[in-house]
């Protein structure tokens, strides 16, 4: 049996640990993809790098508001396609060489555990006194009759696929609903979102997935509260049969994406026989120290936590970095503040509690609203849907939560999220803060005037 001082498993998040002061140990790294993992493969970089030119391909349609007059001719999805990937692909070999000449050994098939700290990997055992447990998840296919026996692409297909499909159905109202309806719009697909929701996002605060869910459903064809009883093949594509609130209809399309959340990869990596716990949805249970139920086993990111967001992931790798260095010293996640951000048209970004939470948990609260049109840029921008949400406590006037639909809400979230970290109150970021006029950041400035 082989033995190293440190085996990661799964190098995204998990490659991202390796550091010069973890050189002096013997170390492997057990990744049966592609370095780099979801997000930089199949997840957040190319699938922002869509959006990016969906919202050329929309801003050139909207252009003729503003008295421009373009107009697309044409969106080459091969040549987007082929661009980013031969942006991205290369990344891969070039990070597993770089481990190899820096005398980490990579195995490149799936790992196993096989009893506590005994790992099967291909056809060789390996142990280690510490492993580091990043194995991620992937996308969830619903058990809806019929599915399994269809054609459909998750995540994880769609952003390679050779040809724009003319119509879509798209299972699911979350994340990649939101982003990928927004890709394909742009490309010409005509789409119905299909979702057992009564809205579209339902984790966001109720203002913010109402709002989307007007809009979006201006877009695409929406169908809430839905339930798919089967899926079968049809010629030319696939046929859906949901039953809503207005009735039972068959929804036909050439392509489905099938989005309806993603599950961790502890069942593939058999957590269980290495002794490892697990919670009910099947992550692995940590402390706030990523501590493990086995002593020297580590875990993060998407195997184990809820948030399934990268820069989570990537916080707990330095975190468990330096946790392994310094277990005399050990750190957590300053505070439990993650914030999110969807990056659909028009962007939505939040943190903290939503109103609802706030109202279930009996939390007292003050709530502001403010249109970006209220503000000079956003009356520029002759903006008629966007705002700015800040919840706070009415006893320390700190902010509980901050919430937000419009362009660079995910750039504009940011000076909230700080304030909520360092514990500053509203009325200090609010009145002892300057904000650039008349840059967009006057809207949270006006937002948090009112509280
Ligand atoms: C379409 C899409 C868009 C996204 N966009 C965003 C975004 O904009 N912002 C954001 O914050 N997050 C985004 N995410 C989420 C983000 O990608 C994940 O939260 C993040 O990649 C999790 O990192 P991880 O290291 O935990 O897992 P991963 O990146 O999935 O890495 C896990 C690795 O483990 C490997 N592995 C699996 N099983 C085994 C095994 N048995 N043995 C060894 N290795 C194994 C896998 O091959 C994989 O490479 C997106 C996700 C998707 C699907
Ligand atoms: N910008 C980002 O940070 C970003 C972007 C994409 C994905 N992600 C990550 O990837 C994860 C997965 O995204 P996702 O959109 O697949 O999941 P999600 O959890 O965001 O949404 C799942 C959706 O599927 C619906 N659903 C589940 N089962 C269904 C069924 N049988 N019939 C109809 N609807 C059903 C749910 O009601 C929900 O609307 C996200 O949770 C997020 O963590 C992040």
């Amino acid at each position: 049996m082989q033995r190293y001082d440190l085996v990661i498993l799964g190098a995204g998040s998990g490659n991202m640990l390796l550091a010069d002061e973890l050189a002096h140990l013997r170390t492997a790294v057990v990744e049966p993809n592609r370095f780099g993992g979801t997000c930089l493969n199949r997840g957040c970089i190319p699938s922002k790098m869509y959006v990016l030119v969906a919202d050329a391909v929309e801003n050139a349609r909207a252009a003729a508001r503003l008295g421009v007059h373009a107009t697309v001719e044409r969106v080459d999805w091969r040549a987007v396609r082929d661009r980013i990937f031969r942006r991205i692909d290369p990344l891969h070999d070039g990070a597993l060489d770089y481990r190899r000449k820096n005398g980490v050994d990579v195995y490149t098939t799936e790992a196993r555990f096989v009893g506590p700290k005994v790992l099967q990997v291909g056809t060789e055992r390996i142990t280690a006194d510490t492993f580091v447990v990043a194995v991620g998840s992937r996308p969830v296919v619903p058990d809806i009759p019929g599915l399994d026996s269809v054609p459909f692409h998750t995540s994880d297909t769609i952003m390679r696929i050779d040809d724009v499909p003319s119509s879509m159905a798209v299972i699911g109202g979350g994340f990649i609903a939101a982003e990928f309806g927004h890709v394909f719009d742009a490309f010409g697909t005509d789409i119905t979102v299909v979702t057992r929701g009564p809205r579209l996002l339902t984790g966001e605060d109720e203002q913010i997935s109402a709002r989307f869910t007007e809009l979006a459903s201006r877009r695409h064809r929406v169908l809430l509260d839905a339930r798919i009883t089967s899926v079968e093949r049809r010629s030319g594509g696939v046929a859906l049969t949901v039953t809503s609130p207005d009735g039972e209809q068959v929804v036909e399309a050439e392509m489905l994406l099938v989005s309806a959340g993603r599950r961790p990869n502890t069942d593939r990596l058999d957590a269980v026989a290495g002794g490892l716990e697990l919670d009910e949805h099947g992550h692995i249970v940590t402390d706030s120290a990523y501590r493990t139920s086995v002593p020297g086993i580590w875990a993060l990111g998407d195997v184990a936590n809820h948030f399934q967001l990268k820069h989570m992931a990537n916080a707990e790798s330095r975190i468990v970095r330096h946790n392994i260095l310094h277990p005399e010293d050990l750190r957590t996640l300053p505070n439990a503040l993650a914030p999110h951000a969807v990056f659909t048209s028009p962007q939505i970004a939040g943190v903290g509690l939503t109103e609802q939470e706030a109202r279930n948990r009996e939390i007292d609260y003050l709530a502001s609203v403010r249109d970006y049109a209220d503000t000079a840029y956003g009356w520029a921008l002759e903006d008629t849907t966007s705002f700015v949400k800040v919840l706070a406590s009415p006893h320390d006037r700190r902010l509980l939560g901050a919430h937000i639909i419009g362009p660079q809400a995910a750039t504009l979230i940011q000076p909230l999220l700080q304030a909520m970290t360092l514990g500053l109150t509203v009325d200090r970021i609010g009145r002892d803060v300057l904000y650039i006029h008349p840059a967009l950041t006057e809207v949270v400035e006006q937002a948090l005037l009112a509280l």
